[in-house]
């Protein structure tokens, strides 16, 4: 059987859904209109039970049994998230409307984060119209000032970036710096560039001022993050995610382990603990240098991070060489040549972390040519919002 479902009946499927549940007072005074929360006024078990239904129905459609799916709530649906982008354009500071991709909704107020990580953002983007720096225009490209992004951790610490087009002043950037730093719980300020015309929250690094990263505490480990790189996006359940990433995948001190798509190193780190030696995979330069020193910080010796795309890592890797692979790709998935090598290499156990339930539906049925999915769940990383993250857990048959 082949999924019915697409990017976007999946998500019309989701939003229909929770629109059954009850109604609730929102929270935010913006979430009829901001396009950052879905469904604020629903119940929060609604939503959980919507998207459980719904993706219980994805797989099963797409032909991937298992005996029970469940997804485990976040423990707080507000001011959980690690990573916040906001926009600045034509004198508006916020999110982009519901359904409106080029008009930004002003935002007093933002219910993702904590209220100290809004107000230093806000304070940042006030400031910067004080000190004459002008908003970018996402229709014209015209302007400087793109985005302010917050990474932000469970102690409230935050690592704020400015990300520009290219030009700018160095002086009126660093008074720039020194109201962010003035801010509470700021520990750094970064400059990034992005003079590109594709409107992404991501720069190349001009200059910092304080902290050039942000201790993350996940389970067992400090992972240090930089203002480009991937965190899990959810201060609550992060670590439950992680830790029963690990819990599956539940390595021997005699296995060598791939953790594909590693990031810096959150899950890799881990596995390292409980195995002989992991080698930690990731595309992106300034995580992959993370992950190194995540591991001499955590005092693990045996994580190789290695910065690599995953396709060609695994195609130099020997049949039969790695017994356990855990993967978290991006919402593109593994695609067929990743799951054409994972197949050839034929790992006795896949752990597959997934953002995108309906590419991992695609890989899951490419591998269950010699893998049978053995646990399935999913965890709600973005409460208001039709995404979920899931874990799969695959063994070898025969
Ligand atoms: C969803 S994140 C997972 C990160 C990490 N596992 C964690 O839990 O923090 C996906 C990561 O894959 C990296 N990535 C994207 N495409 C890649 C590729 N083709 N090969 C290796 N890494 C890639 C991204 O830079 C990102 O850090």
């Amino acid at each position: 059987m082949v999924t019915t479902f697409t990017a976007k009946t999946l998500r019309k499927a989701v939003m229909a859904r929770t629109l059954t549940g009850q109604m609730v007072v929102p929270r935010c005074p913006h979430a009829r209109e901001c396009g950052g929360c879905a469904f604020q006024d629903r119940s929060y078990t609604d939503q959980v039970t919507a998207k459980t239904d719904v993706l219980r129905e994805l797989y099963a459609t797409g032909g991937i049994a298992v005996d029970e799916f469940i997804v485990i709530p976040s423990p707080n649906p507000f001011a959980y998230r690690t990573r916040m982008d906001y926009v600045a354009t034509k004198g508006r500071f916020g999110l982009r409307a519901r359904g409106k991709f080029n008009y930004i909704i002003e935002l007093t107020t933002c219910h993702l984060i904590p209220p100290t990580a809004f107000a230093a953002a806000r304070a940042v983007w006030q400031r910067a119209g004080e000190l004459g720096i002008a908003d970018y225009d996402i229709r014209t490209h015209t302007g400087f000032l793109r985005y302010i992004v917050v990474r932000r951790n469970a102690m409230d610490e935050l690592l704020l970036a400015a990300v520009t087009a290219a030009g700018g002043d160095e002086e009126t950037m660093t008074e720039l710096a020194t109201t962010a730093l003035a801010q509470a719980g700021v520990v750094g300020f970064h400059w990034l560039i992005n003079d590109t015309l594709t409107d992404v929250s991501f720069g190349e690094p001009r200059r910092h001022w304080g902290a050039a990263t942000l201790a993350m505490r996940i389970g067992e480990m400090t992972c240090f993050i930089g203002p480009n790189t991937f965190f899990q996006n959810n201060v609550y359940l992060a670590d439950r995610l992680i830790g029963d990433a690990v819990a599956a995948a539940n390595p021997n001190p005699t296995m060598r382990v791939a953790d594909l798509y590693g990031g810096v190193g959150a899950i890799g780190l881990h596995l390292a603990r409980r195995a002989a030696v992991v080698d930690c995979v990731e595309a992106v330069a300034e995580s992959a240098t993370l992950a190194q020193h995540n591991a001499v910080v955590n005092g693990i010796t045996n994580f190789n991070p290695i910065c690599a795309d995953t396709l060609a890592y695994l195609q130099a890797q020997p049949s039969g060489s790695l017994p356990l692979i855990v993967a978290d790709p991006p919402r593109t998935g593994l695609g067929p040549q990743v799951c054409k090598e994972l197949l050839r290499i034929g790992a006795q156990r896949i752990v597959y972390v997934s953002c995108n339930p309906l590419t991992q539906v695609s890989d899951l049925r490419l591998l269950q040519a010699a893998y049978r999915v053995t646990d399935l769940r999913g965890y709600d990383m973005f409460p208001h919002t039709p995404h979920v993250e899931t874990i799969a857990v695959l063994e070898r048959s025969g």
